[in-house]
């Protein structure tokens, strides 16, 4: 099976559409744990780089595993994965990203490019979507899809961003430690909370009932992360929640976000980048989940994201899914037309899954 897709799974911009496969020879070649296809010789996917509209056209998942077993014990992982066997138990918890697993992406960092605005943080788009374009099986349930080497790229991006921003579906749907675990960094070997971003959840009615319990607290409280900003468009904040935000050195932000009919919350991205520069935030990775990722990459907003960096995992997980997928954008005729495009691109292999690293294209 050969085919053309978008980063979604899409083969065209629509059903009458034909999806120009820019890349050619650039395959992800037959995913070495793909799903048991054996009526296939081989499964090549060409990747385009364009976002498109049409429901992905692959077919449901239905008898085949939809996660290939994890490496079920650290004995099983190879060494590069710097989650050797017989580890330290003291560092149980670290991991370790080998330099060759890194130096890739020095140029899609803060630290090399810094924002041509200084009154907004270098803001970095990164997630781990399917090979359909979903970030979970389903609404409300965390999924792994990265492998243990794309797992401690993406701890080592945390220890390079002064702040992680989620969606507070994904607060509520994985109760995230968005805490630092690469070896070194503070709470695992490092000074103090040296290199621990600081968690912002986008929470505009402040539905996330955290406690002491919450994994990120009690990381917190184990001087192994950093307690969370909560964004929300409340003026009056549930005096329990700011009083435990408070305890461990977090807060609310209360931030003007415009309703729409249904009273729906749309917040101001550039408001929001520009309030975390002015509370000291220089730079943010933003990890999702799909309402998030799909509202910033609406046309007003897209230009606010200096780096995109997105693990691609050899697998489908079949509609229904959590689906990183724009919305629809139409030129002046009314024809649709790819909602956004990478440019300077990079493609690196990391364990079984393959990191595409850009920047999102100008006139996209
Ligand atoms: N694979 C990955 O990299 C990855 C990353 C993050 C989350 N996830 C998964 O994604 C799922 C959660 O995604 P989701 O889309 O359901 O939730 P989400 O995390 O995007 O949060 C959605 C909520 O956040 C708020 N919100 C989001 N965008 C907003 C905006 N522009 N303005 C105002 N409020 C906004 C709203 O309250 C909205 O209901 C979970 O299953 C999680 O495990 C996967
Ligand atoms: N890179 C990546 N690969 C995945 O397979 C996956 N499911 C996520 N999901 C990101 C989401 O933000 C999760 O909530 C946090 O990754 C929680 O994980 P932590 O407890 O913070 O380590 N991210």
């Amino acid at each position: 099976m050969n085919v053309a897709q978008s980063p979604r799974g899409c083969a065209g911009p629509s059903r009458h559409g034909y999806l120009r496969a820019t890349l050619t020879g650039s395959t992800l070649g037959p995913p070495s744990q793909a799903p048991n296809l054996s009526n296939l010789r081989a499964t090549t996917v060409t990747c385009s780089l364009r976002h498109s509209l049409e429901r992905p056209f692959w077919p449901q998942a239905t008898d085949i595993p939809i996660i290939p077993p994890q490496a079920a014990s650290q004995s099983l992982l190879p060494k590069s994965a710097g989650l050797q066997a017989n580890m330290d138990l003291s560092k149980r918890d670290s991991m370790e990203l080998p330099e060759a697993d890194r130096a890739f992406l020095e140029t899609h960092l803060p630290s090399s490019r810094s924002t041509s605005r200084p009154d907004l943080p270098f803001t970095t788009l990164t997630f781990a979507t399917s090979l359909d374009s979903a970030l979970a099986l389903a609404p409300g349930t965390r999924t792994v899809l990265s492998g243990p080497q794309s797992k401690a790229m993406t701890h080592y991006l945390r220890s390079r961003h002064d702040g992680i921003l989620i969606g507070v579906g994904t607060a509520l749907a994985d109760d995230p430690g968005l805490n630092c675990r690469i070896a070194g960094v503070g709470g695992y070997g490092g000074q103090g909370l040296e290199g621990q971003p600081r968690p912002v959840v986008i929470d505009p009615s402040a539905r996330w009932d955290f406690s002491e319990n919450s994994k990120l607290f009690q990381l917190c409280a184990q001087g192994q992360g950093r307690a969370p900003w909560i964004v929300t468009a409340l003026q009056q904040l549930p005096a329990d929640k700011a009083g435990l935000l408070e305890k461990y050195g977090g807060k609310y932000i209360s931030l003007k976000m415009e309703t729409n009919d249904s009273g729906r919350h749309h917040i101001d991205w550039h408001d929001l980048l520009v309030t975390l520069r002015r509370n000291g935030l220089r730079s943010i990775m933003v990890e999702g989940g799909a309402q998030v990722i799909n509202s910033l990459l609406e046309p007003q907003s897209m230009s606010l994201v200096d780096s995109v960096i997105v693990t691609i995992a050899p697998t489908w997980l079949g509609q229904g899914g959590v689906v990183v997928s724009p919305a629809r954008r139409r030129d002046s005729t009314g024809t649709p037309v790819a909602a956004a495009r990478l440019t300077n691109i990079q493609w690196h292999p990391v364990g079984e899954d393959v990191v595409l690293c850009g920047q999102i294209k100008r006139d996209s």
